[in-house]
């Protein structure tokens, strides 16, 4: 049951920021941009904001929104020792990324048993949820992006233009395949090793690269991908309703 009727939720992440509108507990739209689109039309009787950024960016990025919507409640969402019956595996909890923290309790509600969640965004998070709801832990590796960018700063002669990336049978004969495959090959194996461990977990994925990675996943994943936004509602729901 929602406490407020119409939220927004802002999760920025270290590439893009999310912005996903809710009337009760459905979703109305999602929009992905690199800064706080205006004129959405939304009047939100709360805002529920989830940033992984710095806190000089996210205080800027919680400026701008806030004059977007002067009349919306706002909560700040962080990492926790525990939120709606998840238990963060972080010793020091407020260090775990606060889109993994959401994500893993969203994860875990969709569930209702133990589960795998992968985010694929600018980083890759890996995080494993119990069947009792306890927050195991998880792995963090960069991102296809960050990956093939390192490869372009850190060497002179591995160069293509985009045009290059093309599929093809076989192993990469070419500079661009070579990258991209290998980047690809290097996220799959981590994966299946990940499986190997928690096959009879659920596995639910999530993030602006989860559906070109999961194409050539032989593990059975389901997409989720408003699952950090699903995690934000629950933890401000249960925020706004005073039980922390
Ligand atoms: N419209 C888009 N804008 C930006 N990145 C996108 C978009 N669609 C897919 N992507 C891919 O998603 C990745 C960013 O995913 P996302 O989950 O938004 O990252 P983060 O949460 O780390 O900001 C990018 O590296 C890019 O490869
Ligand atoms: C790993 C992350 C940078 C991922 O952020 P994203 O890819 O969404 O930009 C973020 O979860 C983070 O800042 N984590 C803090 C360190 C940790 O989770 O242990
Ligand atoms: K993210």
């Amino acid at each position: 049951m929602s406490v407020a009727s119409k939220v927004l939720v802002v999760d920025a992440g270290n590439t893009s920021i999310k912005l996903t509108a809710f009337e009760g507990d459905s979703v109305l739209w999602v929009q992905r941009g690199d800064n706080c689109p205006a004129n959405t039309g939304f009047d939100p009787d709360v805002i529920y904001f989830a940033s992984v950024r710095s806190k000089e960016q996210s205080a800027l990025l919680h400026a701008d929104i806030q004059a977007e919507y002067p009349h919306s409640g706002w909560v700040t969402l962080a990492s926790q020792a525990e939120a709606c019956g998840v238990y963060n595996a972080y010793l020091e909890p407020e260090r775990l990324g606060v889109d993994r923290w959401l994500g893993a309790i969203a994860a875990y509600y969709l569930a209702k048993d133990g589960v795998v969640v992968i985010d694929a965004g600018t980083a890759i998070k890996v995080d494993v949820v119990n069947k009792e709801g306890v927050h195991l832990g998880g792995y963090i590796t960069p991102g296809l992006g960050m990956m093939e960018e390192s490869l372009l700063s850190n060497t002179a002669r591995i160069r293509y233009d985009s045009n290059e990336v093309v599929g093809g049978e076989g192993l990469p004969n070419s500079t661009a395949r070579a990258v991209t495959e290998g980047c690809y090959e290097m996220v799959l194996g981590f994966l299946e090793r990940i499986h190997l461990q928690y096959k009879d977990y659920k596995w639910v994925a999530t993030g602006g690269d989860a559906e070109s990675l999961l194409g050539r996943l032989s593990i059975p994943v389901e997409r989720q991908m408003n699952l950090v936004a699903i995690g934000a509602k629950l933890v401000g729901d249960e925020q706004l309703r005073g039980n922390k």
